[in-house]
């Protein structure tokens, strides 16, 4: 396995908030500009990274905070989307991203390769390997195939993972006592006390999108709250 870089930006997310700057495709807030605005202000705040889409928009954010750029390059929505191959993941660190966020869960990637392998490039190019996963056991496997931390970004929305409106605190938990690289939570954080839950609950950081950077999904939970 092929050693992974100094650890130098993974000590900063410790006990710290991630945040997200995303926005789904067709919102309009889906604008490099407008998302590199976002991991500014994030910064601002007080975030210890930012967690952004899409190679072109991480070059962007990172030539313009001083926070660590995690990357993700979201390519389809069925099977595995985030960061699907080896290419994916060296465009993100071409663009800068000093930690790239791929899909952990097991299932099969477009190009034929594994998870390891992806790993394996990603530290060759001298940057840190974020695994999304869904389940216990997927965080153990991904922490053995060299991840540097390990999320649970997809649980709830893979295969295998409860379907729940809050955040997944026991996985956290449980990846906490069975994984020796950091545990990241991701998924659902929607208030200061629920970071602070996931924080007590075993997390070594925690991921907030929606919450901050998403007032589209926003002013749709307000406008339902209305009509209720
Ligand atoms: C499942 C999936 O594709 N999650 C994505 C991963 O990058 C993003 O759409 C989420 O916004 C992010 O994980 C933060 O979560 P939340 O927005 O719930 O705070």
């Amino acid at each position: 396995m092929t050693p992974p870089p100094s650890a130098s930006p993974l000590a900063a997310l410790t006990g710290r908030l991630i945040v997200s700057c995303q926005a789904p495709p067709g919102d309009p807030m889906r604008h490099s500009d407008t998302l590199v605005r976002m991991a500014r202000s994030a910064q601002a705040g007080g975030a210890a990274a930012v967690r952004v889409n899409e190679p072109e928009v991480v070059a962007a954010t990172v030539a313009a905070v001083d926070v660590p750029v995690i990357g993700l390059w979201k390519d389809g929505d069925t099977g595995v989307y985030i960061t699907p191959s080896v290419r994916h993941a060296l465009a993100l660190v071409d663009a800068g991203a000093a930690i790239v966020a791929a899909d952990a869960t097991g299932r099969p990637r477009p190009d034929g390769s594994t998870f390891a392998d992806l790993v394996a490039a990603v530290h060759a190019a001298d940057a840190h390997v974020m695994a999304d996963v869904a389940t216990l056991d997927e965080g153990r496997e991904a922490a053995a195939q060299g991840a540097d931390l390990v999320s649970t970004t997809l649980s709830g929305y893979a295969p295998g993972s409860p379907r729940q409106t809050l955040p997944d605190l026991r996985l956290v938990t449980d990846l906490a006592g069975a994984v020796d690289v950091p545990v990241v939570a991701e998924g659902r954080v929607a208030t200061p006390e629920q970071a602070a839950a996931a924080l007590a609950a075993g997390a070594s950081s925690v991921v907030v999108g929606t919450a901050i950077t998403a007032p589209t999904a926003l002013t749709r939970l307000f406008v339902a709250g209305l009509a209720s």
